[in-house]
């Protein structure tokens, strides 16, 4: 090799140094070139999508399988990027994929033809993004969220009549406790007058409170002392966030030898083993008592969703496995308390914008509470709210707790301008994009709860507005949502007037539900009778 050199530096009649020289020149030449071109694909790429989005909805052939289709991904995780999302939905781009988008700019330069923006994409039944979903996996494991085909099928039929009207009821009377607990903690904190709190940071440990009693009928009260269980459910919920934004640890390896691999194994353990506990000594005393024993001395108390579980059967006398058991109490628990927290924070805020709308809010709460001596609500009279109720599902369009759902299609799906998205595309639907398309709401970023007036809703696809999702595997606890979301803002606006902070700017923040950057803080104030 040494030789071959020589012999060609003294046919080029070239020093060993200039040589070097020479080579080192000419990398730096091709590293500029190389330079140049990923610069002006990234420049292109921003001006398409900024300036020029409109053009992007002719491309004329489909996404290729397994690349995505849109890009916002990369600053998708901030307010820029629901102020992006806005103007794609005005181009009438509103679905992507979520994880290549973080690549974007990189694979572009090598495949400059695989990536296309697609209109409307329609929701599908379809197992869902293994991806992201699969960072849950190990905390929710096959619980409804996550599991897929026969199983999920089953499983959601078999919940399906945890979430009946007649099971909700007995909920109502936990909601009722669980915000009063939270206003007495409100009134020590506000007796001298008005105080500014992090709406998040209450009202989430408030719902978990209420979660774990209907869940588990365990009363926590980790509204006024730290509980372990708790702590381990917030670790969980921001390890996974932070995994997300961390390219590297996506991959498992390097994540479970990374020290918040280490933290999110333990904190799963600790909700692991409090969930296995609880199944196993209510399986120990039914299993003691006999059923109709057991359900004779559940009369009069509040029957949780362990219980049911417990006393399902499916057609063919098979019960729940403890672990599936488990998984669906530990996937209730995540879906149901960041994104009820969220949805109510988001009321307060809103309607601590337009004092206007609280007032009315708090006259009809008031008419309805005023002949009452408990002033608690009972759940014939949450469908006596109707202005209320305008607020909260006005709210939930503006700010929807989950900004986006993602989709693996199991067929090809046709679009209505003949495009077709192939099998096996990962799609991520904007539902804060569905909620913000002028076309279907006329400025979309302005709170006005008229939209729900009832002469209103006709003239609306029923897909325009989905904060629950869509289709057979929409939110299974939207009923139960609902029912605490207007408990909570109706007692609490009875008791409580909420208004903005001027010295605090609200920015949101799209992590695994809406949040708001360093918190939503809001200063509230006791109402004297
Ligand atoms: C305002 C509150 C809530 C909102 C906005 C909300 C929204 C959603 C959305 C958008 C989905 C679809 C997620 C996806 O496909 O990736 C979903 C699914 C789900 N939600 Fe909710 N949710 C709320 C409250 C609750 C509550 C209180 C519970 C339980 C107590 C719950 C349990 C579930 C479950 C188990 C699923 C999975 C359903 C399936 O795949 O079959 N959610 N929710």
């Amino acid at each position: 090799m040494l030789h071959l050199m020589e012999k060609l530096l003294d046919t080029l009649n070239l020093e060993y140094t200039t040589f070097r020289l020479y080579t080192i020149a000419f990398i730096l030449f091709l590293l500029s070139l190389f330079i140049a071109r990923a610069t002006l694909k990234m420049v292109k790429f921003f001006y398409e999508y900024s300036a020029n989005a409109q053009k992007l909805r002719c491309f004329p052939e489909p996404p290729r399988r397994n690349w995505f289709l849109g890009h916002y991904g990369m600053i998708r995780n901030s307010e820029e990027g629901l102020l992006m999302v806005d103007n794609l939905v005005k181009s009438n781009i509103y679905a992507c994929s979520w994880w290549f988008s973080m690549c974007y700019p990189i694979v572009r330069l090598f495949h400059p033809s695989s990536i296309k923006p697609v209109l409307h994409v329609p929701a599908v039944i379809a197992p869902k993004d293994e991806l992201f979903y699969g960072f849950l996996k190990p905390w929710l494991g096959d619980g409804l969220l996550l599991s897929r085909g026969e199983k999920w099928m089953k499983h959601r039929r078999l919940l399906t009549p945890a979430f009946h009207f007649d099971i909700l009821k007995n909920y109502v009377k936990i909601f009722n406790q669980s915000t009063e607990i939270m206003h007495a903690k409100w009134r020590r904190l506000a007796a001298e007058g008005p105080v500014c709190l992090d709406m998040f940071e209450h009202i989430s440990l408030m719902t978990l409170d209420t979660l774990l009693k209907c869940t588990f009928s365990y009363d926590s009260n980790c509204q006024e002392k730290p509980s372990d269980y708790i702590a381990a459910i917030y670790e969980l919920s921001s390890l996974v966030v932070k995994r997300e934004h961390c390219l590297p640890h996506h991959i498992d390896f390097i994540y479970h030898l990374s020290s918040n691999g280490r933290r999110f194994r333990r904190a799963c353990k600790i909700v692991h083993e409090f969930t296995a506990g609880v199944v196993q000594q209510r399986k120990k005393a039914l299993e003691e008592k006999g059923t109709d024993d057991w359900i004779k001395s559940k009369q009069g108390k509040t029957v949780d969703f362990i219980d049911i579980l417990l006393l399902s059967k499916d057609e063919d006398g098979t019960l729940w496995s403890d672990e599936d058991i488990r998984a669906q109490a530990d996937t209730f628990m995540f879906a149901g308390h960041d994104t009820t927290a969220s949805g109510i924070s988001w009321i307060f805020y809103n309607l601590a914008c337009h004092p206007e709308y609280q007032e009315k809010c708090r006259k009809e709460i008031t008419e309805l509470l005023e002949e009452k001596d408990e002033k608690q609500l009972d759940w014939d009279e949450l469908s006596q709210l109707p202005f209320t109720t305008m607020c909260i599902k006005e709210s939930l369009r503006l700010h929807p707790p989950v900004t986006a759902v993602s989709r693996r299609c199991t067929a090809d799906i046709k679009l209505h301008d003949g495009k077709v998205i192939p099998k096996g595309n990962v799609c991520l639907l904007s539902i804060y994009g569905t909620h913000h398309n002028p076309e279907v709401w006329p400025n979309p970023q302005v709170y006005d709860p008229y939209r729900f007036d009832p002469e209103n809703l006709q003239q609306r696809s029923s897909h325009a507005y989905v904060p629950f999702s869509a289709g057979p595997r929409n939110c299974i606890g939207q009923n139960f949502a609902m029912a605490e979301l207007k408990i909570v803002v109706a007692l609490t606006l009875y008791h409580f007037s909420v208004t903005l902070d001027p010295t605090k700017k609200i920015r949101r923040l799209p992590e695994l539900i809406l949040r708001a950057e360093n918190g939503l803080w809001l200063q509230v104030e006791e109402l004297k009778p």
